[in-house]
């Protein structure tokens, strides 16, 4: 913890960056997550051996079409997946901390403090009759609840400093602010214990184009100013090309491809991620855009081998009965696809 000083008053704040210099490596591990739903129809296995890390100050951008996981993803790793669903294995460290083991409470404790969720259209579930502030202040009190009152405020003010908007937001209620604004409040929510890691579902979508990239880069600059590392989930292939580091592809509840960003945009190696690129528009094509044929598979009845299969141009006998391992090439990066076994060191999976 270092003290850092907000309107001329002394505030804690966690130093994530000389955290970070003290115990290099990655501050996120997850380890082979698996969650299933038990819904009437059957068991949908939504997350299947789910591995990945990421280093303090990284920004990862999650994609794959929709139904491929990504949400139940970083709810799994809030710990907030409710029944039907059930996480049925892995682990997930912030720091030295593994979030599954936590009982209850510290996982309580762990929510805001060690790893901040941002839901998708959160935006729009701030409550209408509170004041801004109002839920700021109860959302540090149920972590702080011995913190002076001036402290909670001061801390809340610099939040929302931190994301561009006036102090005065702290007065007004959510339908006082413009879409932008009201994300941006949530993003100041986000950031109030100073996490280790934020999971941002889809923070740009129902946002104009000018907007998007505002709050886009309002998540880069209270990350670059907490040293967080941060998992962007979203659809859109071409914000992230700007903002992120690294890429993980998702497909039918597995990760079937992490690369840094120019890798996965200037060579992507699992075909899927290579149709996903491709059916971006870019300067020459010429306005031809290649969509990606068949649909995503029912997760009640997933295709055997890698399940990707059917739709794959480069589908080998192996594919329709085999399931890939994630194997890890050159760079680190890793990939889940027969086409890659021979290429892997010493042909290890990952
Ligand atoms: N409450 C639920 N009950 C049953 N099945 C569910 C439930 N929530 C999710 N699923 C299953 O888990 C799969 C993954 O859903 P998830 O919401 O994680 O996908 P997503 O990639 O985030 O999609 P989107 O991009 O549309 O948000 C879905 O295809 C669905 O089969």
């Amino acid at each position: 913890m270092t003290f850092f000083s907000v309107n001329g008053t002394a505030a804690i704040r966690r130093d994530n960056r000389a955290q970070a210099a003290a115990d290099p490596g990655p501050v996120l591990q997850v380890s082979k997550l698996e969650v299933t739903y038990y819904t009437d129809l059957g068991r949908a296995k939504a997350l299947d051996d789910v591995s990945f890390t990421l280093e303090a100050g990284q920004k990862l951008g999650m994609v794959g079409e929709s139904g491929s996981g990504k949400s139940t993803l970083a709810l799994a790793m809030m710990r907030m997946i409710k029944p039907p669903g059930r996480i049925e294995g892995g682990q997930v460290f912030v720091g030295d901390t593994e979030l599954m083991s936590l009982s209850e409470d510290g996982m309580r404790r762990a929510r805001l403090n060690k790893v901040a969720y941002i839901p998708q259209g959160a935006m729009n579930s701030l409550n209408p009759v509170i004041r801004i502030g109002a839920q700021m202040v109860d959302a540090i009190k149920a972590h702080m609840p011995q913190e002076s009152r001036k402290a909670i405020n001061d801390r809340c003010v610099h939040a929302l400093r931190s994301v561009d908007l006036d102090p005065g937001v702290f007065h007004m209620y959510a339908h006082e602010l413009s879409g932008g604004m009201k994300q941006r409040v949530c993003i100041a929510i986000g950031i109030l214990l100073e996490p280790q890691v934020i999971i941002a579902d889809e923070p740009t979508s129902a946002l104009d184009v000018v907007t998007q990239r505002q709050v886009m880069e309002t998540i880069d600059r209270v990350q670059d100013q907490i040293n967080a590392a941060v998992i962007l989930i979203g659809h859109d292939m071409g914000l992230m090309a700007q903002f992120v580091d690294k890429v993980a592809v998702m497909y039918a509840g597995r990760l079937v491809e992490v690369s840094s960003v120019r890798e996965m945009f200037t060579d992507p190696k699992h075909p899927y991620a290579r149709a996903l690129i491709s059916s971006l528009p870019n300067l020459d094509n010429k306005g031809v855009f290649r969509g990606i044929p068949g649909l995503a598979p029912s997760l009640l009845q997933l295709p055997g081998g890698c399940a990707f299969h059917p739709r794959c141009p480069y589908a080998m006998p192996a594919c329709t009965s085999d399931r890939p391992e994630v194997l890890t090439l050159e760079h680190g990066r890793r990939v889940a696809c027969h086409l890659f076994d021979a290429e892997a060191p010493h042909g290890q999976p990952a």
